[in-house]
């Protein structure tokens, strides 16, 4: 596979190792704007750059039928334009908050335990996202995978919001601490126990396999996609 890298920052340098070892071609290496000429008729476009540049990166290869691949998080109110232009193009999208296949166990773990957990006001919800000084947005888009995951199961919450959680508002602590990769936790507080779940990411090596193996999934595909789909249909 012809594998054009949108963003060649700490992700798209992983990415890049990842795939070689599965037999890919790196065909682009963009810190800029794509371009038909810059792009190098990929099969296939892996999205790692900016919450500011990425709408606009995923809609040019869109326009021009590459598929795209996008992990960058902070630009989900665009999501739904997005997908609109993937649809109108006939061309294939496919976002993941988080492309390893740990957190995709832990978001359907967090939203069966959302499930059993709604019926026990006593226990108050909290969620918290660690990671590296260098990081843009905040919270985590897994953080918000995470929030979602809740609140569509536990009629308690409507929204989320930053730090503590309040009425029906479901809160999350964002900290940036040295350079960790990326740690989530949910947790389930009464006056006399606590439940936690917890994911740790050792490095960024589970987060590029993952996106190496959604874009090897979706040659051939037309549509709106997500890692559900090609881990767990
Ligand atoms: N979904 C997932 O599993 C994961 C998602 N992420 C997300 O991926 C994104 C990137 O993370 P990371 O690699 O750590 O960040 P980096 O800052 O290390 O890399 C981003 C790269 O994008 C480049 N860039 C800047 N402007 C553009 C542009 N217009 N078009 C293309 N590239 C551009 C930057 O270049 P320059 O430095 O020259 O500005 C930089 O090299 C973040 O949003 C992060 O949250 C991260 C890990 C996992
Ligand atoms: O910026 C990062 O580094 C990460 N971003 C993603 C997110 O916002 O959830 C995924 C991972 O946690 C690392």
């Amino acid at each position: 596979m012809r594998i054009a890298l949108v963003g060649y920052g700490k992700m798209g340098k992983i990415i890049e190792e990842v795939a070689q070892k599965r037999g890919h071609s790196i065909v682009a290496q963009l810190n800029e704007t794509p371009t038909l000429e810059n792009l190098n008729n990929p099969d296939v476009a892996i999205e790692f750059s900016n919450p500011e540049a990425s709408f606009e990166n995923s809609r040019i290869c869109l326009q021009n039928q590459i598929p795209v691949i996008c992990g960058t998080t902070g630009w989900l109110d665009q999501k739904p334009e997005i997908e609109k232009i993937a649809v109108e193009n006939n061309s294939a999208f496919l976002y993941g908050s988080n492309f390893s296949l740990g957190v995709n166990l832990f978001f359907a773990l967090n939203e069966k335990l959302a499930d059993l957990m709604k019926n026990f006001p006593e226990y108050q919800v909290q969620l918290e996202e660690i990671h590296h000084t260098h990081k843009k947005d905040a919270p985590s888009g897994t953080a918000i995978t995470l929030a979602e995951g809740i609140i569509k199961n536990d009629p308690r919450f409507d929204a989320w919001k930053l730090e503590e959680t309040k009425d029906h508002q479901l809160g999350i602590f964002a900290l940036r601490e040295d350079e960790v990769p990326g740690t989530h936790s949910v947790f389930y507080k009464s006056d006399v126990d606590e439940i936690e779940i917890k994911h740790t990411a050792f490095n960024r090596n589970g987060f590029a396999l993952g996106a190496v193996i959604a874009a090897e999934w979706i040659q051939g595909k037309k549509g709106n996609f997500s890692m559900k789909d090609v881990l767990f249909n």
